[in-house]
């Protein structure tokens, strides 16, 4: 598949401060990849550095395999971009300034800006200045979606926006993908991540931490399982479990409980030879598996998807 990003030892220092470190990273055509990682993490950093609004230390990058501060006039034009701190200018009203970027970008369809406003809830006769923050991000949204670029750049796309528009932007992501384009994508809002996101990159302290599915990251995690079986089992039915972690048989040997590591195909294995008349496993929830990842040591990226460069 098409690598549309690719990070090479992507390196930022600010001052004496580091803002990325040697982040190598490829996304690929059709994919929509999640960039998460807590405040200060690096994550508008290597947006800027995607669109040559600031200049790497060291590494490189290319996006559809142009060079950002060399062919920036042609990247710009097939990227569709909303900067984390969005401005816009408040003189005018909605319409009039969707237009006017429609036309910096050599013409887009009127029916497309008024089909993407609609959808968002935004009303064009406004003016920019009257906005509330949530209306104005639609705004970014519009004029990063309206050209139907062939990657889009967003840097938390979602923040000031309420459900109903979070929802809707999630299904532009969706269709975005299905028609083959790229969306690379920060945000610190898990679920949404989940929602849509192919593959999801966690960077913590300029360093890209995990990178996986999300099914991938929740694959190497820790669940509590309860299991109740119709007849006593035999007491050491499940003793050395791979992964077993405080797992063990009440007193009646009808009720095993306790926590598994990582896959729970040994279990399921254990488990068949007996009549099970209830089961319940508990995922941790992904809050909790992304503040792991957050606070966790330094370590190796971890790499589920062997997609990784
Ligand atoms: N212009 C700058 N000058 C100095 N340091 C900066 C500058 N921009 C960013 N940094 C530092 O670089 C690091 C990464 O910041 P960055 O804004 O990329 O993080 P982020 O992951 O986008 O955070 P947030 O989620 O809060 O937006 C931080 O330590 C930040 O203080």
């Amino acid at each position: 598949m098409e690598k549309v990003i690719e990070l090479r030892e992507l390196t930022k220092t600010y001052d004496s401060r580091r803002g990325l470190a040697g982040l190598t990273l490829d996304v690929f055509q059709g994919e929509v990849f999640g960039f998460l990682g807590p405040n200060g993490a690096g994550k508008s950093t290597t947006i800027r550095l995607l669109l040559d609004l600031i200049r790497p230390t060291a590494g490189n990058a290319t996006v559809l395999g142009l060079d950002p501060r060399g062919e920036g006039v042609e990247l710009r034009r097939r990227v569709g971009y909303l900067a984390g701190d969005f401005v816009c200018d408040g003189r005018q009203n909605v319409r009039s300034y969707l237009r006017f970027l429609a036309a910096l970008r050599g013409g887009v369809p009127a029916p497309r800006i008024d089909d993407l406003a609609d959808r968002l809830g935004l009303d064009q006769t406004s003016k920019i200045k009257k906005l509330s923050k949530g209306n104005r991000q639609k705004v970014g949204l519009v004029q990063a979606f309206m050209h139907a670029p062939e990657v889009l750049i967003l840097d938390e796309p979602t923040s000031g926006l309420d459900p109903l528009a979070q929802q809707t932007f999630l299904d532009m992501v969706a269709e975005t993908a299905l028609d083959g384009r790229t969306v690379f994508m920060s945000s610190h809002i898990m679920s949404e991540v989940e929602a849509v996101a192919h593959r999801v990159g966690i960077i913590r302290d300029g360093r890209l931490v995990a990178i996986d599915t999300v099914a991938g990251l929740r694959a190497d995690t820790v669940r509590d399982v309860v299991v109740t079986f119709g007849t006593s089992v035999p007491v050491t039915a499940f003793s050395d479990l791979p992964g077993a972690i405080s797992l063990g048989l009440d007193e009646t040997c009808r009720t095993l409980s306790g926590r598994i590591a990582g896959s729970p195909d040994a279990l399921i294995k254990a488990l068949s030879r007996y009549t099970v008349t209830s089961l319940r496993a508990t995922e941790p929830a992904l809050e909790d598996l992304f503040h792991a990842y957050y606070e966790g040591a330094e370590a190796a990226p971890r790499t589920g998807s062997g997609r990784v460069a």
